[in-house]
């Protein structure tokens, strides 16, 4: 992959993509914080060059986690299954308020006897995105112990965490509403962002991508800022905590000021 080619015009940021439910977001605000817009606008993004987020898939076999990223990544779907061996890898690169940007992404396999070897590319992950199948309710309750093993390599505290139902289309509607009920519950729970997605029909998935690399940038960007020192006194920024924390100090600002 040539990391030097342009971004594809699809995979500009502009502006901060909205959750998919209240009732289970990382945060409602409207816009990105405004210190990481300030940050961009001045080019104060710290690492030189381009920054990346590794973000890993987890779930049950055959929930559709590889579905879900070719149908991201490459508009392919297949719909026959062929298990993952271990893990894949896929970059995805986005400009995000004018700052390259890329999403590492680890396709790990479900199937018990990978699991070993999947698990050793859990560490280091800016984001972790659970997936089951919205028609099968196991694969719902397996979620936390999928979380559970992702995250004793990561730290918890930092990590960002996605709950996506996948295959939408084979739920009738009536179905869906019950089992997105159960998935919310979840969702709040663990404290994840819960998604609904159909890989055959596309349903939701670029707007799941967009908002989870909208998210992990804000992130990553907020933690060079504090990395950096780059405050002003009694100006506390809170990165990892609560996003009412997180926005604290930003809503008492001048909506335009650059620190
Ligand atoms: N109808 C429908 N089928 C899907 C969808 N996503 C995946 N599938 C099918 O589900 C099966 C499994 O999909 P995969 O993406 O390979 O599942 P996986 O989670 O990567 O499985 P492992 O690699 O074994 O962990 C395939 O036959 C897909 O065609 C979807 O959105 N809708
Ligand atoms: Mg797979």
């Amino acid at each position: 992959m040539n990391l030097l080619a342009p971004v594809r015009r699809d995979r500009i940021l502009a502006e901060l993509p909205q959750c998919l439910r209240k009732e289970a977001a990382l945060h409602m605000h409207k816009d990105f914080h405004p210190r990481v817009t300030c940050a961009c606008q001045e080019h104060r993004t710290g690492t030189v060059g381009f920054k990346i987020s590794k973000v890993i898939v987890v779930g049950d076999l055959s929930v559709g986690k590889t579905c879900l990223i070719n149908r991201f990544c490459k508009d392919t779907f297949d719909k026959n299954y062929k298990a993952t061996i271990g893990v894949d890898f896929e970059m995805e690169r986005f400009e995000v308020l004018g700052v390259p940007f890329s999403l590492q992404l680890w396709d790990t396999a479900g199937q018990e006897r990978f699991k070993c070897i999947a698990s050793t590319y859990y560490r280091g992950a800016q984001a972790i995105i659970i997936v089951f199948n919205l028609n099968d309710v196991a694969s719902l309750e397996h979620t936390k112990q999928w979380l559970a093993d992702a995250l004793k390599e990561n730290d918890p505290s930092s990590v960002l965490l996605f709950l996506v139902g996948s295959k939408k289309d084979l739920s009738t509607p009536a179905q869906y509403i019950l089992m997105e009920k159960d998935a919310l519950k979840v969702a709040q729970e663990i404290k994840a962002e819960f998604w609904a997605v159909s890989s055959l029909t596309g349903e939701n998935v670029r707007e799941f991508f967009f908002r989870v690399a909208a998210l992990t940038f804000e992130a990553n960007v907020l933690a060079e800022l504090e990395k950096s020192g780059a405050r002003r006194i009694g100006d506390v920024v809170r990165i990892n905590s609560d996003d009412s924390n997180l926005y604290l100090t930003a809503s008492k600002k001048k909506p335009t000021c650059c620190p």
